[in-house]
């Protein structure tokens, strides 16, 4: 059985797949590397014999995740690692190795899914944006503050906006101007999110017209979805590239 982890600034997010990189056996989003332990725990029958990860966290918390795994499983940990060109993609960073390593392995998913032009848009902690040429060429991206960064800056560096997150959930059942705080707050960050989707298509548009396929991942995908009705909602596509990246050796 094999091990993946996509490790996000806020959330790991994990599955476990049969040995022939097959069948979803087991998946969970954690808070932290003991709630993973005990996630896996739950498992009947678990037999890992590979682990890979990606990782944006430093590198002493992600040594410290794979030392722990190797120890609790005894198997062999692989994580991505930065390269220009990869599965026919090519890194358009100045420097390739400080793109987010989430952001390649979406980008491999999406191009090799997609074979041709495409717009992979990750809604996390950050929200990212990245254009693929058809010819594979990384014309580059943005980033912008996620849901979670812009309510919480608000909730921060305001003195009177405070609430809860249940109330932050009911308040998005609608997006009619707010008439509470909470409403105001939330639905105003997800006008902005979604103001940014439809920049993003408009720039993608202007490369490739109407030739070019939108990926939308990240935990947040959802909350964006509809104003995209031909984007493929694909909230494994990390886990995509990271079987390109790092394939059973
Ligand atoms: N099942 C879920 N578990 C955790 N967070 C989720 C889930 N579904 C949606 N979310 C939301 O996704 C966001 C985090 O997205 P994620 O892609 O995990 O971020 P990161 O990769 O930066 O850790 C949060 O705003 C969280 O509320
Ligand atoms: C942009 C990110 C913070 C997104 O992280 P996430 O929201 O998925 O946790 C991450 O990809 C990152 O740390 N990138 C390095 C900087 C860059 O890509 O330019
Ligand atoms: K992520």
């Amino acid at each position: 059985m094999i091990l993946e982890l996509d490790c996000g600034n806020s959330f790991i997010k994990w599955r476990v797949l049969a040995a022939n990189a097959g069948q979803v056996l087991g998946e969970g989003v954690v808070d932290s590397n003991l709630a993973l332990l005990e996630g896996l725990g739950e498992l009947k029958g678990l037999a890992l014999t590979f682990c890979r990860l990606v990782s944006v966290r430093t590198a002493e918390e992600t040594g410290a995740l794979t030392s722990l795994l190797r120890d609790a499983f005894d198997v062999p940990v692989v994580c991505a690692t930065p390269a220009r060109k990869m599965s026919g993609v090519r890194n358009g960073y100045e420097e390739f190795e400080r793109l987010g390593l989430d952001r390649w392995l979406a980008m491999l998913g999406g191009f090799h899914l997609a074979s041709g032009a495409c717009l992979v848009l990750d809604f996390g902690t950050a929200v990212t944006a990245d254009f693929i040429a058809s010819d594979g060429e990384h014309l580059g991206g943005f980033i912008c503050p996620g849901m979670p960064l812009m309510r919480n800056q608000l909730r921060t560096h305001t003195r009177k906006i405070r609430y809860g997150d249940l109330a932050a959930e009911q308040a998005l059942e609608s997006l009619v101007p707010g008439r509470t705080t909470v409403e105001a707050v939330e639905r105003g960050c997800l006008l902005m999110l979604r103001g940014f989707v439809m920049t993003q298509l408009e720039l993608a548009r202007s490369y490739w017209g109407e030739d070019f396929v939108v990926f939308l991942t990240g935990g947040d995908a959802s909350l964006v979805s509809e104003v995209v009705p031909r984007a493929r909602v694909v909230p494994d596509l990390v886990f995509v590239g990271l079987a390109m990246a790092c394939p059973l050796s």
